[in-house]
């Protein structure tokens, strides 16, 4: 079975990658991810200058997926402009790079760095950290979103990525596509982030789980699927020229195949990465095409956004 795809104009041997966040903040990490057997790569969210992020614990599994208050700690933007800059790009593995800056300008200032650096690895934008103290998250801005595409799209002038929190209203995500919709060069929206700001709850010691934010935190994993599978079937209807990445409670091969169904052209793992390591990827592929094969698909094409209706 195929289980390629293309996005932003870069080709991916097969279509998981780990999600932003995880697995990816360092060199060391990404080494594992472009040794695993994913069919590509993100970088941690970065801003302009390097970030100790939120004081621990501030990522904690649940019985049913995570919660994380991890404050965007990331090593500066000019560390993964230097790793993309040395990524051997003769790889199968296309390399995607996360962004997002605390301010339209420090988002202006490192996309200008990038653009500069002419280099063949895609742009993704993070509208949603839903986790900085003291600053909302852009996904929820619509107007503040449209000035934020009507700065970066015209410096950005290829094809580029933006990183979306869940929407819970049929009117956003109206009105989320209708802004998505005036951008030709956005290429894609990566759907879901973390359900924001959830409360895990010790019962025992009757206290939080994570320190920071009174112990509030974005929700991670298979509780946060059903929203995910939402989040991509609503914007594949509303963006016809443009894709969607999936991810939201992907733990084994059937998850992806809900994920192709809804919409995604390609599908990334964050908290079972997290949980079960970059041997991850290598179960999941085997147990989709196990999954395929039974249902005698040959190719993502075959059923990729033919959810059916009742
Ligand atoms: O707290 C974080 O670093 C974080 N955590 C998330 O769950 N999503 C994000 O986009 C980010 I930037």
């Amino acid at each position: 079975v195929d289980l390629s795809t293309s996005i932003a104009g870069v080709h991916l041997p097969n279509l998981l990658f780990n999600a932003s966040g995880v697995c990816c903040q360092t060199t060391d990490d990404l080494k594992q991810m472009q040794d695993s057997a994913s069919g590509s790569l993100i970088t941690k969210s970065a801003t302009c200058a390097q970030r100790e992020g939120n004081p621990s614990p501030r990522y904690v599994p649940l019985p049913t997926g995570s919660i994380n208050s991890m404050g965007l700690p990331n090593e500066g933007y000019q560390y993964y402009l230097d790793y993309a800059k040395s990524y051997d790009y003769s790889s199968p593995k296309p390399l995607f790079i996360s962004l997002s800056g605390l301010s339209l300008a420090e988002n202006k200032t490192m996309c200008e760095a990038f653009v500069a650096a002419k280099l063949p690895c895609v742009l993704e934008i993070n509208f949603s950290c839903p986790n900085v103290p003291g600053k909302p998250q852009l996904g929820y801005d619509m107007e503040a979103m449209e000035a934020a595409l009507n700065t970066l799209a015209p410096i950005l002038r290829q094809p580029f990525g933006i990183k979306l929190p869940p929407y819970f209203d049929i009117a956003h995500f109206d009105a989320a596509a209708a802004i998505f919709n005036k951008f030709d060069d956005l290429a894609y929206v990566t759907c879901i982030n973390s359900v924001g700001n959830g409360l895990a709850i010790d019962f025992e010691t009757e206290t939080a789980l994570i320190k920071p934010k009174d112990g509030f935190g974005g929700l991670g994993g298979f509780m946060v699927l059903n929203t995910a599978l939402a989040n991509v079937n609503a914007f594949h209807r509303r963006l016809p020229t443009k894709k969607v990445i999936g991810v939201g409670g992907v733990t084994s091969g059937k998850e992806v195949f809900l994920h192709v169904l809804a919409g995604a052209s390609a599908v990334q793992i964050g908290t079972t990465l997290k949980e079960e390591g970059p041997a991850v990827f290598a179960r999941i592929l085997k147990e989709l095409e196990e999954i395929m094969e039974k249902k005698g698909y040959t190719s993502l094409e075959d059923f990729r956004g033919k959810v059916k209706t009742l």
